[in-house]
């Protein structure tokens, strides 16, 4: 139960929650801490952010206070990769523990955030994220809340995990270090005309997940000889073919053409996505291989970075995947 106390006869008596004071362009944080019992001199503070009555709290049965109901929430929606902070200001944030890909299902957070008075607010998902990085926040609207609204949260993220095979709604998958080889079509690089961006522009991606380029080979724009050097990427074992150039309504663009002919299974050649939206995706049984328009050279964002990363953290890519880039995918 809560009971209004005017501040004055409050000394001795036992904050119910974290007390916030926000000074525009200096402070905003915990003046207070919940627990924190009232000194006389602590009165003029309180009456300076505002505070002319405290509540004191006895929970009745049924009933959750904000923090441990925010607790709870992150427990219940955390899994691998994940850790949480302690409750502040009546809110827990789920941050990443290692560098990795955050996975958030984003009907799961729909489901809960329809319950009223929840909370859960997230990052996007697929978001390539360092150690300590914020991924979700939890916290309940009112001070107090009834236990069955958060028992609820907890039976949809148990019935998550266990039709998911017991992964959480909230995850950082680690990832993979992939052996990437890469092919760069282009008579102009071959021939000496202009000098290899590709190779370093794709490189540097690569590298900043943890992969490492074994090999780049250069081609002329001949069909023949793109499937060579795919072919015989396939034969090195190596987890990851990329073939640069070449993607796009040119007579002199081979790649589309080459990567059918190597024998892969074309999931998608284009993507709803701009820049980017020439990318070729394709598999050869388990190895995946990609067709690299020269945006990806260029442009600081394309279909590329958002589709590596999950090949990296060990995801195979879908058509359902790259229709879904669609929305919010116009970048540039
Ligand atoms: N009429 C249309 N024009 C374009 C379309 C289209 O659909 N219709 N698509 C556009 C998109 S999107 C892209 S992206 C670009 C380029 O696609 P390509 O992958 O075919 O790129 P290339 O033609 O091979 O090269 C374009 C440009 O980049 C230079 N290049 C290529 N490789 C390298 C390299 N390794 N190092 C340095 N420079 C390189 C190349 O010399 C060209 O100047 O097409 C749009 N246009
Ligand atoms: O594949 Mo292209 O830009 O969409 O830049």
């Amino acid at each position: 139960m809560l009971r209004e106390v005017a501040v004055e006869d409050a000394v001795g008596l036992v904050l119910a929650h974290d007390l916030t004071q926000i000074l525009p362009g200096e402070f905003k944080g915990r003046l207070f801490k919940k627990g924190h019992v009232v000194r006389a001199e602590d009165i003029p503070a309180l009456l300076s952010i505002g505070k002319e009555h405290i509540y004191t709290l006895e929970l009745g049965a049924g009933y959750m206070h904000e923090d441990d109901a925010a607790k709870a929430m992150a427990t219940a929606v955390a899994g691998s990769g994940v850790e949480l902070t302690e409750p502040h200001e009546g809110k827990v944030t789920l941050k990443a523990a290692i560098h990795g890909l955050a996975q958030i299902d984003r009907s799961f957070v729909d489901e809960v955030n329809a319950i009223e008075q929840i909370a859960l607010s997230t990052i996007r998902s697929n978001t390539v994220v360092q150690p300590r990085k914020s991924l979700v926040g939890t916290r309940v609207i009112p001070l107090v809340i009834a236990q069955s609204r958060i028992a609820e949260v907890q039976r949809l993220a148990a019935a998550y995990r266990d039709g998911h095979g017991g992964a959480a709604p909230v995850e950082v998958k680690p990832f993979r270090k992939l052996r990437v080889g890469v092919v760069t079509t282009g008579s102009e690089v071959f021939k000496g005309r202009i000098q290899d961006k590709f190779g370093p522009a794709v490189r540097a991606k690569v590298e900043a997940l943890g992969s490492e380029v074994v090999e780049q080979r250069f081609t002329p724009d001949e069909s023949e000889t793109i499937v060579a050097e795919i072919r015989a990427f396939l034969q090195r074992g190596v987890d990851l073919i990329l073939v640069t150039g070449g993607m796009s309504v040119d007579p002199d663009d081979r790649t589309p053409g080459a990567i059918r002919m190597s024998g892969a299974d074309i999931v998608s050649y284009g993507t709803p996505m701009l820049p980017g939206s020439m990318l070729m995706m394709a598999y050869h049984g388990d190895t995946p291989i990609m067709g690299l328009p020269g945006c990806v050279m260029h442009d600081p964002y394309t279909s590329f970075d958002e589709l590596l990363p999950r090949i990296c953290a060990g995801e195979r890519i879908s058509r359902r995947d790259i229709v879904e880039l669609g929305y919010g995918g116009l970048l540039g």
